[in-house]
């Protein structure tokens, strides 16, 4: 905690339960991206990851219920697929590119230590670096070990082939996901080991509070009508609430929020930062997309946040294990890769420890009431909860890196829960380190670093662009407004507000123009609603302006002016009533009587081009209404003749 003398780091922190400032972590993320960028591109140890992608059910509801596996709930984000090519089409985006190697069995190993995947992920891969030996599984595990239960050993995969980014996976299926992943955040005073929430049988608690037991029972009895209900309508939830989701704020219960929300908000940075527009096929940045997701939640970004801290911790633990063990071997066939490879593990774990005057998390602060145990096994379990339902993302990449990242933040916790601290690096624990950690393990934890080290990077590059933006906007409008004297009002409104939103939008008619035209400018790609607002503002303004030009001309076709133009008893404070001669009422009349007939000749003239007029109009508003765009307003109506005219 920030207030607690154990966090070395900033007093004033404002990444809470973690103990370093945001400038503090970005500072240190600066120094130690270049390393951690070198370690998990250049070393084949680093950039291949074995899991068991596609020989797993999702545990905890039917894949053939249309939650997960099934295209149709995963993927859709536009409207209609079929309208763009199929290489942009959310299915392909989703699918995993790069050669793919299976685990090989022991004999192979044995025969073929140098080439136990004989060259199937490519000639120039230092194979020894890759395969994982050691398939022991540790009860100390936070995450689901990938080999567990299942009949294939899992696939070796390139994640360099297979960035994180945009896929187009979304719709009912991710949210299920996510929706399970949060409910498993439901910890009780005196926690039991199973998951409260996802459809097991439920074990006797030991010794539960009253209420915490009802509310848990009940929460059971709604689970069995939610799976009623499901039966008919394939979107009810999966998941009922324990009804202890807004208790029990412990340290440990906002920790488990925290890592999950923070993975959440770095797929979500990855996704907006390396986005595919589907309909030009260029990779950009999304600004909207980064705005409507992160930027109006700095919540998130504190998870995020706090997570890059909590892993700087472990692999800062994890140093000294990893250099005073020298038998742990990165590459058993080749022990130059094996040395460079330990020099750039050495390199991170060196300044992820020296970059900062003390520790950036303070695990020692969790697990230290009365409950400890109890409570350490119910976030073990419900941390291998949320690492199966990794199994239930109906997307390949997706589960990928889902199950990468879960696997990572397992280790983390281990090391941070369950290893000696460094102080103990003489004791006889720190033996068993090396052998405990999997290839796996330490493969997930370094990535998963890597990958909330560019998830900073390309939060602090958005902040920028939207910083950008704004003083663009702010400038326009001056311009506009007539400079520096004269501020709009519309400048004065919390501009983070007028960016993206189309709420804000329908508050201010011009900003969405300028919105639109800054964030083209600005490469980004704005929000379809946004663009469709900007087309019917347009529309609006050219009706506008049409109508102005009809009156303008109606006022110079006008013949009356001249009547008008004479002064008038109301009107004229200098007007002196004089009595009109016969010949001066006659000339009058006749005025009068040769306007009308110019008035009526001029709109018989004029009735063909008004007719053509009113016919394209209707055509241009009917055309609208069958492509289902908004219809812009008439610009014509029947009105009888005004007799005040004459
Ligand atoms: C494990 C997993 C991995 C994924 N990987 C990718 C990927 O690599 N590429 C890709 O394009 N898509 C990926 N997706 C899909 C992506 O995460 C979104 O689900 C999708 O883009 C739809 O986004 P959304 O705006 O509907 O809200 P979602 O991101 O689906 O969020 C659902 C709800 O959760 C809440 N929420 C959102 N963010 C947070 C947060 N940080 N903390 C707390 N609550 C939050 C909000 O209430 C939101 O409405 C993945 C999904 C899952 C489950």
């Amino acid at each position: 905690k920030s207030d607690d003398k154990s966090c070395a780091i900033s007093p004033k922190a404002i990444v809470s339960d973690a103990c370093a400032s945001y400038s503090t972590l970005e500072d240190l993320n600066h120094d130690v991206k270049p390393a951690l960028d070198n370690l998990t591109r250049t070393t084949d140890f680093f950039s291949h990851y074995r899991l068991n992608l596609f020989n797993k059910r999702c545990p905890f509801w039917n894949d053939e219920n249309g939650m997960c596996g099934n295209i149709a709930c995963a993927v859709e984000t536009l409207d209609n697929e079929e309208d763009i090519p199929e290489v942009w089409r959310a299915s392909e985006l989703g699918k995993l590119e790069g050669p793919r190697a299976k685990h090989p069995g022991k004999s192979v190993q044995r025969q073929e230590p140098k080439r136990p995947l004989q060259g199937k992920l490519g000639e120039n891969v230092g194979e020894s670096c890759v395969v994982e030996y050691d398939d022991e599984c540790d009860d100390r595990d936070y995450c689901v070990p990938d080999d567990e239960s299942a009949t294939s050993k899992g696939d070796y995969v390139s994640l360099l082939r297979n960035p994180e980014r945009f896929t187009g996976y979304a719709g009912d299926g991710a949210k299920q996901v996510w929706d399970a992943v949060y409910r498993e955040n439901c910890f009780q005073k005196s926690s039991f080991p199973q998951s409260a929430s996802l459809g097991e049988t439920y074990s006797v608690p030991k010794g539960p509070a009253a209420m915490d037991f009802r509310a848990v029972m009940q929460a059971a009895g709604r689970q069995q009508v939610l799976e009623q209900q499901r039966e008919q309508n394939p979107l009810v939830p999966f998941v009922a609430k324990t009804g202890l989701e807004f208790e029990d704020e412990c340290l440990e219960k906002r920790v488990f929020y925290k890592v999950v929300s923070g993975m959440h908000a770095s797929i979500s940075t990855h996704l907006c930062w390396d986005f595919l527009n589907q309909t030009t096929g260029q990779w950009q940045p999304n600004l909207s997309c980064y705005i409507n997701r992160l930027h109006k939640f700095p919540d998130r970004i504190s998870n995020l946040y706090f997570n890059y801290a909590l892993l700087t911790r472990a692999v800062a633990k994890l140093g000294p294990y990893l250099s005073s063990h020298e038998e742990y071997t990165f590459c058993t066939g080749d022990p130059a890769q094996d040395a460079d490879t330990r020099a750039k593990v050495l390199a991170v774990t060196s300044k992820a420890a020296n970059s900062v005057p003390g520790p950036v998390f303070d695990e020692s602060l969790m697990f230290k009431n009365g409950e400890g145990p109890s409570l350490k096994e119910d976030f073990r379990n419900r941390f291998r909860n949320v690492s199966r339902l990794m199994d239930c993302v109906g997307c390949d990449k997706c589960r990928l890196w889902g199950k990468l990242q879960t696997a990572g933040y397992g280790t983390a916790l281990k090391v941070l829960f369950e290893f000696a601290d460094n102080d103990a690096v003489s004791t006889t624990k720190t033996d068993e380190i090396p052998f405990k950690l999997k290839r796996t393990e330490l493969v997930a934890l370094f990535n998963t670093y890597a990958r909330l080290s560019s998830s900073l990077d390309a939060i602090q590059k958005f902040r920028a662009m939207v910083e950008e933006s704004e003083y663009q906007i702010e400038e326009t409008e001056n311009k506009e407004g007539g400079g520096m004297h004269h501020i709009p009002d519309r400048a004065k409104k919390p501009r983070h507000v007028i960016v993206s939103t189309p709420v804000a939008v329908d508050n201010d008619i011009k900003t969405t123009a300028v919105v639109v035209d800054e964030a083209t400018k600005a490469g980004v790609t704005p929000a379809p609603e946004v663009k469709q607002r900007q087309q019917q503002q347009q529309q609006q303004e050219q009706q506008q302006q049409k109508e102005e030009e009809i009156v303008e001309e109606n006022d110079k076709d006008n013949d009356f002016d001249e009547f008008r133009s004479e002064p008038e008893p109301d009107r004229d404070p200098n007007f002196v009533y004089k009595k009109r001669t016969l010949k001066e009422e006659f000339v009058q009349e006749f005025k009068l009587v040769f306007s009308v007939f110019k008035m009526v000749i001029k709109s018989y003239l004029r009735l063909p081009g008004l007719v053509y007029e009113i016919f394209t109009t209707e055509l241009q508003r009917f055309w609208q209404f069958y492509i289902g765009l908004p219809v812009m307003p008439r610009t014509w109506e029947f009105r009888r003749p005004s007799l005040d005219e004459l």
